[in-house]
C-alpha cells in the first residue's frame, strides 16, 4: 500500500520498507514526519498544533508569498511568512507508484482568506503545485509556482525544513565559507568567515545567493547526518532559536527541543522572484542520506 489518504493527510509509505515513509498535513500542505526504516529525520514539537489552528511548529512548513516580515508594497499586511503554511491544500492524488509520488495544490479558492486578501489586496491569481517524492533513502519536495493572473506579481518561496539531529552541541554545517550572510539577529551583513557553521546560542542567517552546486551537509560528531541538495534555491536560512526564544514560543516544546533540531531553510528570499502572465517558477529540495563529507570551496 504505497499510499494512505485520510481527512486531514496523506502518507507515502516505501514499498521497500513499511517503516520508511513520509508524512503530510492537508493543513500547510506540511510535511509532519519522515522516518527512514523507523529513524525519525525531522523534528517537529510536541506542542505542534496539527488542527489548524496555527501553523506546524517543526516538519516542512512552505512559506509563501513572503519570508518573515516586508514593508514592500503588497506585502506589508502578511502575516510572517505568508498564507501557504495556514492554508487548507487539496491532494491532488498519486501521480506515481514507485518512487511513491503524490500531489497537492494551493490557489485563492482554498487559500485563508483573511491572509491571502493581504497580498496585493487579494487580487493575485496564482497556482501552487507541491510534488513529494519518497525514495528509499531521500525526500524530494518540489514545487512549482503558476501566474494565472493577467499581469504580473512576485514573491519568495522557502521551504523551512525543520532537520532532526542528536545533539546541536557536536552539530556543524558545511560549505557556507566565503557566502554572504545577513545576521537578522546582528542585522548586519558580512561575509562567513568560520570553516563551518557550528551552535552555540541562537542562530538566525539568511546566506544569499550560495550556488546551488553547492550541497549543504549538517555533520554530527564527525558523521554526515543529512545532505541537502537545491534547485534553484538560491539562499540558505539557518536557524536555532536557542533557549530564549524557543521558551517565548508556546507551541515549541519540549522547551529543550532546541537540542535536537537545526532548520536549514533552502529559498527564494534575497529578492521578490516576478512572474510574469503565464509563467511558471519551479524549484526543489533534496534531503538524503550519504556518508562522504564533500568539501566545497567557493
Ligand atoms: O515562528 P515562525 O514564524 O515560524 O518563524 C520561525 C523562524 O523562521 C525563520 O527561520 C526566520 O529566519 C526566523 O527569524 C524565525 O524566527
Amino acid at each position: 500500500m504505497p499510499i494512505e489518504a485520510y481527512n486531514d493527510k496523506v502518507v507515502l509509505v516505501s514499498p521497500e520498507n513499511p517503516d520508511t515513509k513520509v508524512s503530510v498535513l492537508l493543513y500547510g500542505a506540511t510535511v509532519t514526519s519522515w522516518t527512514i526504516e523507523g529513524k525519525q529525520q525531522l523534528w517537529l514539537s510536541s506542542a505542534a498544533k496539527l488542527d489548524g489552528t496555527k501553523p506546524v511548529r517543526g516538519g516542512i512548513p512552505l512559506v509563501f508569498p513572503v519570508f518573515g516580515k516586508s514593508k514592500a508594497d503588497g506585502f506589508a499586511d502578511l502575516p510572517q511568512h505568508g498564507f501557504a503554511r495556514n492554508s487548507t491544500w487539496e491532494f491532488l492524488g498519486q501521480t506515481k507508484e514507485n518512487p511513491p509520488t503524490a500531489q497537492f495544490a494551493l490557489s485563492p479558492e482554498q487559500a485563508n482568506k483573511d491572509f491571502y486578501s493581504k497580498w496585493d489586496n487579494g487580487t493575485n491569481d496564482f497556482t501552487l503545485l507541491l510534488t513529494i517524492q519518497l525514495s528509499p533513502d531521500s525526500l524530494t519536495t518540489t514545487i512549482e509556482v503558476s501566474n494565472t493572473d493577467s499581469k504580473s506579481w512576485k514573491f519568495n518561496w522557502l521551504f523551512h525544513t525543520y532537520l532532526a539531529v542528536n545533539d546541536i552541541d557536536d552539530t556543524l554545517v558545511n560549505n557556507l565559507p566565503g557566502e554572504t550572510c545577513y545576521d537578522q539577529l546582528l542585522a548586519e551583513t558580512y561575509e562567513e568567515k568560520a570553516p563551518a557553521i557550528d551552535f552555540n546560542g541562537e542562530l538566525d542567517r539568511i546566506y544569499k545567493n550560495v550556488s546551488c552546486d553547492k550541497l549543504l551537509q549538517v555533520i554530527e560528531l564527525g558523521k554526515v547526518v543529512h545532505n541537502i541538495e537545491r534547485h534553484n534555491l538560491p539562499d540558505v536560512v539557518v536557524w536555532n532559536p536557542w533557549t530564549e526564544k524557543s521558551a517565548g514560543m508556546a507551541d515549541f516544546e519540549p522547551k529543550t527541543g532546541f537540542h535536537k533540531m537545526v532548520c536549514i531553510e533552502p529559498g527564494h528570499v534575497h529578492d521578490f522572484v516576478t512572474l510574469e502572465p503565464g509563467e511558471s517558477w519551479t524549484a526543489s529540495q533534496v534531503i538524503k542520506k550519504g556518508d562522504a563529507i564533500k568539501l566545497q570551496a567557493i
